[in-house]
């Protein structure tokens, strides 16, 4: 599996003319950079910072337990008011493939109900319904191994997934004994328990499947699914090593893109005839927008770009799933446990063979395939006082200074009255507790009421954007965590774990106090704004709501220009979100390619 990381030159397509010309060779960049070239009389060119690669570190599951640093830029948020006051690390792919080449892998959904919200946000066509075939066409479904199906009772219904799709949905050769231990204490919950969580009922403690190749037993990607099987076509071009710093516009209309050599800084020019499609993703989409003068004025102007669109919508909305860690030490692990590997070096060595010779054992593992998606009524029976406070409350008092502009206010309070019903019933989950077979209990907040902030930094424009996660800025959302912090403790210290002798280690049973409980975790880095699921900040709603793409995926204001990566999402679901983002992307492909007459 050899690593390949190479340039490639823009000389060749300087000055040229595509029908599409795709800014950023991420994960949707490549699905539909994939789909509009199946037309061979229609030529394609993606352009993509990162560089290709095919090392070990992309493909073998298990080490998608840990960052893959050299694959993903190297940014740092604005120092988080409620978090310490210190940045946090902003987590996105600079790869070809994007995130979908350095992410975790858990492939799954979230409830019909969370999709179904965009669409009543003023969305047609993107409620659940809609989106349950591309969810199928992005992919082919493998069941688990039967042994594993039967010694650790798996569930799934394989008529959720698609048969003959790009990417892989399938589960690892092994599972850690100790997750029976685990389930045995989310039935004693009481919580339900889903056959297939990808039916549309996301709630409970289920079984999903991961981004792996069956076989191989390696991660199945955007680069390896999508664009692999497709490069040898005539009509699609990749460029690497190339970062986009403005849309060229003639008046109204897109044109084409401005890119820079990161190799010899050298400046080409190439344009698009029919459209330019941007997959930046949902923190340099919204930079790309602002640099080419489409964003909030005050924003460009401080900046020193001229204003082309004043669209306040750019930058705003930007959401993210906020997360703690509680830990405990645990006795009485069975071997191997997930802590093994780094701690056992003769068992490391034994597994990496088992992986190279059977495609078997914790190698082929990355963060399991147990998830609890909670509801907020599930969660805590405080959850009526928590959605009363979050509906009395004067919206903009809990919001960035841009939502004194009355359509951004007006979309944030349609998004909230959403909330506020989604987190009063059980048709959708409120946080994310992933099933760990030890100690590690994640808490995801997966409903937040706060939202970030993505802005040109005034100062050097050209650098990276100033990415702001306003973690907290609505307290309903640190009362929900707590909520869950305190529902782990008590699931911690039910009868079906006590065979571990749990020992909570952070934040510690010393941490009792709201205030004690988040310092304790500031001070242990337990804490996050960020589950790597930036999102939203280019949203899909109506311009009377901030939005900034209708639901064609169109920017409004401007012609030939259209957006089909993380930004659209107008209110992030409950779910990681890489297999809504083939979802997304098949469907964007669709729409482009029925605008151009296909
Ligand atoms: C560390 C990590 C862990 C994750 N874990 C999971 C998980 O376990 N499960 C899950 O479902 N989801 C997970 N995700 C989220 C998922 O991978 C993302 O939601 C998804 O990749 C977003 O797709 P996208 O196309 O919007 O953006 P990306 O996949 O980020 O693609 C954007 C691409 O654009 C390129 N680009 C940016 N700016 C420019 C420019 N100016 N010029 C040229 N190219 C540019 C970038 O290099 C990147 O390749 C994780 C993400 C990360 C980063």
């Amino acid at each position: 599996l050899p690593g390949e990381r190479r340039d490639t030159a823009a000389a060749g397509v300087k000055e040229q003319t595509y029908d599409y010309v795709i800014v950023g060779g991420g994960l949707t960049g490549l699905v539909v950079a994939n789909r509009l070239s199946e037309r061979s009389d229609r030529t394609v060119l993606v352009i993509e910072n990162g560089y290709v690669d095919k090392g070990v570190r992309t493909l073998v599951p298990q080490f998608a337990n840990s960052n893959n640093d050299p694959d993903m830029y190297n940014i740092t948020s604005a120092p988080d008011a409620n978090l310490g006051n210190v940045g946090y690390k902003v987590l996105v792919g600079n790869v070809v493939g994007g995130g979908s080449v350095v992410n975790g892998m858990a492939f799954d959904r979230a409830s019909a109900a969370d999709y179904d919200a965009w669409e009543s946000l003023g969305n047609d066509g993107w409620g659940w319904s809609d989106l349950l075939p591309y969810f199928k066409k992005s992919t082919t479904f493998t069941p688990p191994l039967p042994a594993l199906v039967k010694e650790f009772g798996i569930t799934y219904d394989a008529s959720a997934y698609g048969n003959s799709g790009p990417l892989q949905a399938s589960f690892p050769n092994f599972e850690y004994n100790d997750t029976k231990t685990i389930w045995a204490s989310f039935r004693a919950e009481g919580v339900p328990l889903p056959k297939e969580h990808a039916a549309g009922k996301a709630v409970g403690a289920f079984w999903t499947t991961t981004s792996i190749a069956p076989k191989t037993q390696t991660r199945s990607h955007a680069g390896n699914a999508y664009y692999d099987p497709a490069a040898s076509r005539r009509n699609l071009k990749l460029l690497t090593g190339q970062t986009v710093n403005e849309i060229l516009f003639s008046g109204s209309r897109a044109t084409g893109v401005q890119f820079v050599s990161r190799a010899d800084k050298s400046v080409t020019k190439v344009y698009a005839k029919r459209e330019v499609i941007l997959a930046a993703g949902a923190v340099f989409t919204p930079q790309l927008l602002q640099l080419s003068g489409l964003g909030p004025k005050a924003v460009l102007q401080a900046a020193g770009v001229k204003v082309k669109k004043d669209l306040p919508g750019v930058g705003a909305n930007f959401q993210d799933h906020p997360n703690l860690n509680l830990f405990f030490g645990l006795s009485n692990q069975s071997f191997p446990n997930p802590l093994s590997l780094s701690t056992n070096a003769t068992f490391n060595a034994s597994a990496w063979e088992e992986y190279q010779t059977k495609k078997t054992g914790v190698y082929t593992y990355p963060h399991g395939s147990s998830l609890a998606f909670l509801s907020l009524p599930q969660i805590t029976s405080n959850y009526k006082t928590i959605v009363s406070t979050l509906k009395a409350q004067k919206a903009a008092n809990f919001l960035p200074s841009i939502y004194s502009n009355k359509a951004l206010l007006k979309g944030y309070e349609a998004q909230r009255a959403i909330t506020a019903k989604l987190l009063s019933g059980n048709d959708a989950a409120a946080g994310e507790i992933p099933m760990s077979p030890f100690g590690l209990a994640i808490s995801a907040l997966q409903r937040p009421s706060s939202r970030g902030t993505v802005y040109l930094d005034p100062k050097n424009k050209y650098g990276s954007p100033i990415v702001n996660y306003n973690t907290f800025q609505n307290p309903v959302d640190k009362d929900i965590l707590l909520a869950m912090v305190r529902w782990t403790r008590a699931h911690w210290a039910k009868k079906e774990l006590s065979v571990f002798s749990p020992i909570e280690l952070a934040p510690g049973v010393a941490a009792q106090s709201d205030d004690d409980i988040i310092a304790a975790l500031v001070k242990g880095g337990s804490i996050a704004p960020s589950f790597a699921h930036p999102s939203g900040s280019a949203s899909m709603l109506p311009e009377s709501s901030g939005g900034v793409v209708d639901s064609d995926l169109l920017v409004y204001g401007v012609d030939n220009l259209s957006i089909v990566d993380a930004s659209i999402i107008p209110l992030i679901p409950a779910t990681h979100l890489q297999a809504t983002m083939y979802a997304i992307a098949e469907k964007a492909a669709d729409l482009i390619k029925s605008r151009d007459g296909y």
